[in-house]
């Protein structure tokens, strides 16, 4: 059982993903942050990040490593755990150019792919790129939406309402152009995902959507 829940910035993809693996038993990776433990690596080892070749010679040197329990989400770079250093603001604003590296990413599909093989139940995996590219075969795939308005005020009240509501709709704009616009596999609808507009739906609501038409399809390949 492979759920593959992709979308834009702030739909609700760690939310949900991890909500859905933990009521159904499935392990979880959140590709997300592991582009994001790239990027603290390169900058914190003085990459210039807006350098296509030295981001792809310096992609080898750090281990990047992802716990799958959803109850307790672990990323750690050589062995260090980096789970707060990777939600900076200038993470943020730096993962988009790093993600996009060829080089970057075949290193972590690779890896993405392993892990889902190896899940014993099997697994959410959640990112922008899960149900087009890394795992086109996944049983379920979901297409988290959510207007932009709504996706600035949800984030913005996690600040605390520190970054303006319109600030933070900038720069999700931005990042999803980014993310949508690379040429290495983009963030991108799969043909066969199911789109879930989550604007005017509770976290519960998503997840109860979701796990549904997880058990449809388990029932109707059994
Ligand atoms: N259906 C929902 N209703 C209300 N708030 C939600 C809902 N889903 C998620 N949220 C909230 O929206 C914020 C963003 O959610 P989350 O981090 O899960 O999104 P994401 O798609 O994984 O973001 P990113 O792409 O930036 O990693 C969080 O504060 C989360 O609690
Ligand atoms: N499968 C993926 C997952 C993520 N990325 C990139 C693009 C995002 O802006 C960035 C951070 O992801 P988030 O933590 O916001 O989900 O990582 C990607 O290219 N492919």
């Amino acid at each position: 059982m492979i759920v593959a829940i992709d979308g834009p910035s702030g739909t609700g993809k760690s939310s949900t993903s991890k909500a859905v693996a933990a009521r159904l038993g499935l392990s979880y990776l959140d590709t997300g942050a592991q582009y994001r433990a790239m990027t603290w690596w390169m900058l914190a080892n003085g990459v210039d990040v807006q350098d296509p070749a030295a981001v792809a010679d310096a992609s080898g040197k750090p281990v990047v490593t992802s716990g799958t329990d959803p109850l307790h989400p672990q990323i750690s770079v050589d062995g260090t755990d980096v789970s707060g250093p990777i939600r900076s603001q200038e993470v943020t604003a730096a993962v988009s150019a790093v993600s996009a590296v060829p080089e970057v990413r075949a290193r972590m599909v690779d890896f993405q792919r392993r892990t889902a093989a190896a899940a014993p139940a099997g697994i959410v995996v959640e990112g922008r790129d899960i149900g087009t590219t890394v795992l086109p075969a996944a049983t379920v795939k979901i297409f988290l939406t959510a207007s932009a308005e709504v996706r600035a005020a949800r984030r913005s009240g996690e600040l605390n309402g520190a970054v303006s509501v319109a600030a933070t709709r900038e720069a999700l704009i931005r990042r999803d152009a980014a993310d949508s616009g690379r040429t290495t596999s983009p963030l991108a609808k799969a043909d066969d995902a199911v789109e879930v507009d989550t604007s005017e739906l509770t976290l519960d609501e998503v997840v109860d959507r979701i796990v549904a038409l997880v058990e449809q399809r388990r029932a109707a390949v059994r």
